[in-house]
């Protein structure tokens, strides 16, 4: 099954961003998005997470067309199946870190995995608040949460941005490893070529369409 299709999206705002987009994840499956500032890549992403409506085409997740569904349906598989890292970290800032993660782990009944506490190198300062933390440091409680959550697809936008190039290394393969253990998938947006092409096919939002360039 595709955890992902989506189906002729296009997009205009004040000029038209991209049209015809097509764009399948299945489990195991991690794509990346790159393409010029501006090229309207995290307004793709926020069409296929459902945070915008497409104006034309079709997205079906985990097989279920999103226009179909009820408001009830789609709150659900926001909460439990889609993992949202975007560059605003959306962390509770009055909170630990710690406590961050317990709201992940009450609303999915997961527990907190303290293996990836330490492989992301939060271990030590998990019960800080988030106030406290370097903005690398709440990146990487964010991953730490959706992760917890345990959703069946990832949406990435920059989500290694503040990161050194070691711990951002370790974090793709962190996220690769997970979407292999847990049949899920991954969408990435980034300007880091390099980073992409770590992904399993890399798109480029270019000339507005979606070019397969891996
Ligand atoms: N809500 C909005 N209303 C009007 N225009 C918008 C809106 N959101 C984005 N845009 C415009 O759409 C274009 C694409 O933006 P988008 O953020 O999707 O690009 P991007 O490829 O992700 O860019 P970057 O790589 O710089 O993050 C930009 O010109 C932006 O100003």
């Amino acid at each position: 099954m595709n955890l992902l299709s989506a189906q002729n999206i296009s997009h205009t705002f004040e000029y038209e961003l991209f049209y015809d987009v097509t764009l399948e994840l299945k489990e195991k499956e991690s794509i990346a998005i790159i393409g010029m500032s501006g090229s309207g890549k995290s307004t793709l992403l926020h069409i296929l997470s459902t945070l915008l409506k497409p104006q034309n085409g079709k997205v079906e997740l985990l097989g279920e067309d999103i226009a179909g569904m009820g408001k009830k349906r789609l709150e659900k598989i926001k909460r439990y199946d889609l993992g949202l890292i975007f560059q605003s970290h959306y962390l509770f800032n009055g909170f630990s870190a710690y406590e961050n993660l317990e709201v992940a782990q009450i609303l999915s009944n997961n527990s907190i995995d303290d293996a990836l506490l330490q492989r992301l190198d939060i271990h030590h300062c998990i019960k800080q608040k988030v106030t406290e933390l370097s903005g690398g440091q709440q990146q990487r409680v964010s991953i730490a949460r959706v992760l917890t959550k345990k959703p069946k697809i990832i949406f990435a936008d920059e989500p290694t941005g503040n990161l050194d190039k070691e711990t951002a290394d370790e974090v793709m393969n962190l996220f690769f490893e997970y979407c292999v253990e847990n049949d899920a998938g991954m969408v990435l947006v980034t300007h880091d070529n390099e980073l992409a092409h770590k992904c399993d096919r890399v798109y480029k939002l270019e000339d507005k369409k979606l070019h397969q360039i891996k």
